[in-house]
């Protein structure tokens, strides 16, 4: 068997098309959606994900505030952009990009934001909805892996899902989606303390792997016909993406997200989809 591809870029691209055309509708009513980032250091990989990011917005008519502060900046310096976004009415939704150096209190610049304006659904209102099946902003990675599954016809309903991962950003949020009515799987959560990963990845109709351990997810513990997603990234000696999964599990598995192509794409297609709802939300 080869997997079928799970293509989060043509997927992102049908997602970003539909938006286009909300945010011209937003737009003739007055109302024009800006994100806003905050990028803090010079780690290349978050200057890419953002960069992409206002390139997407640029694609689909949303403004963008783009707020950057070297790696030596302090708690209060971050907090004070924080606050000005908060504030800032042309700033719609905004983001703060993970991780902040180290020494930086990040639960505490999260708590800071805005939760009406937290376009990444990580601020604890937010996940604290979310837990309390109240409409919220979606984690955009999450969410864009349900929408990436939904969209090949993936079967969500009464499966068996293991999350490797314990993350904010994707382990610690995705078995609360997953376990919605909406979806009703069933998931187990792994992590570096569990023991056997090998048993419990053999008994999942779906893997997502966000672990960031390169090739940590072998064709030989995947049950044929699974789908898997691999959200994890390594880096290899040459700089090239790595990810959790081996490629060889293309040879088991009956649907497999490339990386990168897959995930990564959705999870920014969601955050254009938090920003547009929370601005349609804005006019009702
Ligand atoms: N505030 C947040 N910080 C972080 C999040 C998040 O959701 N919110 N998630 C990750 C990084 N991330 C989003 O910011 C992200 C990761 C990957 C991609 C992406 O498009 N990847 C491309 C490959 C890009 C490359 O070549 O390096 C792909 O997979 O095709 C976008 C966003 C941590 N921080």
């Amino acid at each position: 068997m080869t997997a079928q591809i799970l293509d989060g870029k043509a997927t992102a691209a049908a997602i970003k098309s539909d938006l286009t055309v909300r945010v011209a509708a937003l737009k003739e009513k007055g109302i024009t959606p800006g994100l806003g980032t905050v990028l803090v250091g010079d780690d290349p990989g978050s200057q890419k994900y953002v960069a992409g990011k206002h390139r997407d917005c640029a694609q689909v008519g949303i403004a963008s505030i783009q707020r950057e502060l070297p790696a030596t900046a302090t708690q209060e310096e971050i907090e004070a952009v924080v606050r000005e976004l908060n504030e800032d009415p042309a700033c719609t939704g905004y983001i703060v990009q993970l991780p902040l150096p180290r020494g930086i209190d990040e639960n505490r610049v999260l708590e800071l934001m805005d939760p009406d304006k937290d376009a990444d659904g990580l601020h604890p209102m937010n996940l604290g909805r979310l837990v309390l099946n109240e409409p919220a902003p979606l984690p955009c990675t999450p969410n864009g892996i349900l929408t990436l599954l939904r969209r090949h016809g993936v079967e969500i309903k009464g499966a068996e899902v293991v999350v490797v991962g314990r993350g904010v950003t994707i382990g610690r949020p995705m078995p609360l989606l997953l376990t919605r009515r909406s979806e009703n799987a069933t998931v187990t959560q792994c992590h570096t303390g569990t023991r056997d990963l090998s048993s419990h990845l053999k008994q999942a109709d779906i893997i997502i792997a966000a672990a960031g351990s390169a090739h940590l997810v072998r064709p030989e513990d995947v049950k044929p016909g699974a789908a898997v997603l691999d959200v994890g990234v390594s880096r290899s000696a040459e700089g090239k993406i790595v990810g959790d999964v081996h490629p060889e599990v293309a040879e088991v598995a009956a649907w497999i997200s490339p990386n990168p192509g897959g995930v990564g794409p959705m999870t920014r297609a969601q955050l254009l989809v938090n920003v547009v709802e929370a601005a349609e939300r804005s006019v009702g």
